[in-house]
């Protein structure tokens, strides 16, 4: 029987880059690669739901049920949402990871977007980016990881202020937009999930000094990214906000120049709305960032937490070594091991057809 085809290759991101808090995203040379395959037309018998098979990062926790599975239900309302009401029969996936679970490389981010993107394809949708982008966010609601995962680079995005209508869809409760029931649990479940309002997010992609790599140091601990943002305040001073803008400013510019100024970019990569309150969370934090600088680790340019963390992400153009290995022996005085790699900065989302 005829096939068809598609392998979906999304690549790791670390969101902030210090004071870019749910503003810009880094997409990185870690994938999320799915294999997929079905019959080009309906076989007879009776309808079989997607077949699941999963290697690499977050194995033993992944579900394999295309019902709770988080890539395989995005991908399932972006066909209902487009009035295709079940995933197409006998359908194979196989998932392989590279990105960890819960460290601030965008775990989520790329499982969500492989689901737009299976989604789309399965469906054989044709949605442009921007819409493609649109149901991404009304799953992960901030957009510097999934805008970074699909479009690729240095990238900077923000949500549209919408109208009050438009506002409410957006804010339907995520259990709403991706419920987790099996298919038999009512007729009309899940057939008429809320639909993303149009162009919810907008980006730009900055330039990147080829010169610069971004190294990843991983604490083997997972930090829940909502946990994460449970300890953040609701409000902030001025004082801290202009203290983010003017180095948020400096640094979109600074990280496209070559030779890299490391002067300009180490101060640039300083925050005060996410890291200082996420310290309590990740011991050895604010010692990691302060220690290792320009000065005693020529190379580096700067260094902050990624995304909501455990993990550092320092950028530097050599020196890579030794700017692991001193992080590493400054977490293990706090009792945490780490391992660490060093990254390119990944092209977007590819969706390659056979
Ligand atoms: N490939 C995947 N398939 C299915 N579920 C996944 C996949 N990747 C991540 N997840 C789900 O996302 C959770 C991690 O999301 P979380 O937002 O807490 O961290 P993260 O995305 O890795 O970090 P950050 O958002 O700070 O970059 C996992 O525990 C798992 O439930
Ligand atoms: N901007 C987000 C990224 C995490 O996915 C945060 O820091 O909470």
């Amino acid at each position: 029987m005829a096939e068809k085809k598609l392998t979906i290759r999304v690549p790791a991101t670390s969101a902030n880059i210090g004071p870019g808090f749910d503003v810009v995203g880094l997409s990185l040379s870690l994938y999320l690669t799915l294999t997929v395959a079905h019959p080009a037309s309906p076989p007879s018998g009776p309808y079989a739901d997607p077949a699941i098979t999963y290697t690499g990062e977050g194995a033993d926790d992944v579900p394999l049920d295309a019902y709770k599975n988080l890539t395989t239900r995005v991908a399932l309302y972006v066909l209902r949402c487009n009035g295709i009401t079940r995933f197409p029969s006998h359908v194979t996936i196989h998932a392989d990871n590279q990105i960890p679970f819960g460290r601030g490389l965008g775990s989520s981010g790329a499982a969500v977007i492989a689901g737009v993107l299976l989604g789309n394809a399965l469906g054989d949708l044709n949605l442009p980016i921007e819409r493609l982008l649109d149901f991404a966010l009304m799953v992960e609601r901030h957009p510097d990881n999934v805008t970074a995962a699909l479009v690729g680079g240095f990238v900077g995005s923000y949500l549209k202020e919408l109208d009050e209508e438009a506002s409410q869809a957006a804010s339907v409760p995520l259990s709403e937009v991706l419920p987790e029931f099996p298919p038999d649990a009512g007729e009309n479940w899940g057939l008429n999930p809320p639909k993303p309002p149009l162009g919810i997010g907008h980006y730009i992609r900055f330039g990147w000094s080829e010169s610069i790599k971004a190294i990843a140091i991983i604490p083997r601990f997972e930090l829940s990214t909502a946990k994460a943002r449970e300890v953040l305040p609701t409000e902030y001073s001025r004082k801290d906000l202009v203290f983010n803008l003017q180095r948020l400013a400096v640094l979109t510019t600074a990280l496209g120049q070559t030779p890299p100024d490391a002067g300009l970019i180490y101060e640039a990569m300083k925050d005060r709305v996410h890291q200082p309150y996420r310290k309590q969370l990740i011991p050895g934090l604010p010692e990691v960032t302060s220690t290792i600088t320009p000065a005693t680790h020529p190379g580096l340019l700067g260094i902050c937490l990624s995304g909501a963390g455990p993990t550092i992400l320092a950028l530097a153009t050599g020196g890579f070594e030794r700017i692991a290995e001193d992080a590493g022996s400054i977490f293990k005085s706090f009792g945490i091991e780490i391992d660490w790699k060093v990254l390119e900065v990944a092209g977007g989302s590819v969706v390659t057809t056979q």
